[in-house]
């Protein structure tokens, strides 16, 4: 089985191309051990997250489905989005500059520029409790989420899949990687969440770290960053054009309140391979 090796700002992929490939419409494309095993960076070729691109079944350009490290599939993943867009344009599997894309989630607008970035329509933050998903009776700008021995304030929002955002005095020292796991199952996230940690810079600039739902904390997150600004806006902190910081570069979101968020950002590949068929198996 033949494969592309991207990242986006370090947060890296497996592309699969379930266009030229036949790969199964439901269900992982791969056995979940199988898959598991090729996301370890030692046992396999290490990825965060496994992309898949297959035909698409209504109006979209292709469908794009999205598999965590564990093996759990989700319903978006921003960086991977912009990645699926540059392996399309390079493999000559689409003309266009302008890419609808088919999700789980709904569907997804991509744009390639001319300086080589690629911008993504992540569609509008989703605050009802419901639509995260989170239990709560209300929306609000924050909640408190009792966990361990501590209660921690939180934004909440979902993007297709679920963020819960809070902020920091500094991200170089925040509790990642103790309170990431503890927020990411809280059992107010019915499917768990991913847990951005916001440091505001200022109006227009922030440093984000995010521990990843199925995958844990990972060198960028493109839907985490729109996530904390969209909740950085909503607290009154933010304006609408914002710089992200993450641990492996920049991304510009811009979300002025209609129409979606706006993710713009590098895609970079780094080598195809093959895995040979007798290893697909567990
Ligand atoms: N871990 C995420 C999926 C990948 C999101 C991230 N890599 C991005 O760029 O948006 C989740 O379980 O919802």
């Amino acid at each position: 089985m033949k494969f592309t090796k991207m990242h986006g700002l370090g947060n890296d992929f497996m592309v699969l191309d379930g266009i030229r490939q036949s790969l199964p419409e439901e269900g992982p494309p791969l056995p979940a051990e199988t898959l598991r095993r090729l996301a370890d960076r030692h046992l396999g070729v290490g990825f965060d997250q496994l992309l898949l691109v297959q035909p698409a079944r209504g109006d979209a350009d292709f469908r794009y489905r999205v598999f965590n490290a564990d093996g759990s599939e989700v319903s978006q993943c921003g960086n991977g989005a912009r990645c699926l867009a540059q392996f399309l344009r390079d493999e000559g599997l689409t003309p266009k500059h302008e890419i609808r894309l088919e999700t789980a989630g709904g569907q997804m607008m991509l744009r390639l520029t001319d300086d080589g970035l690629v911008t993504v329509n992540v569609g509008p933050p989703r605050w009802a409790p419901a639509d995260v998903p989170f239990h709560a009776s209300s929306e609000a700008d924050t909640h408190i989420l009792v966990a361990g021995q501590n209660a921690y304030e939180v934004s909440v929002v979902g993007l297709g899949n679920p963020h819960c955002v809070m902020l920091v005095e500094n991200v170089e020292n925040a509790p990642v990687a103790s309170v990431g796991p503890l927020l990411q199952s809280h059992p107010d996230f019915p499917e768990q969440a991913n847990v951005g940690f916001m440091q505001i810079v200022d109006r227009s600039r922030i440093r984000l770290r995010v521990f990843e739902r199925g995958s844990g904390e990972t060198r960028a997150c493109g839907s985490g960053a729109c996530a904390a600004v969209v909740c950085g806006q909503r607290r009154g902190l933010l304006d609408d054009t914002v710089t992200v910081e993450l641990g492996g570069g920049t991304l510009r979101i811009h979300y002025d309140g209609s129409g979606g968020i706006l993710m713009t950002g590098p895609a970079s590949r780094v080598y195809e391979g093959v895995i040979p068929e007798p290893l697909l198996t567990p």
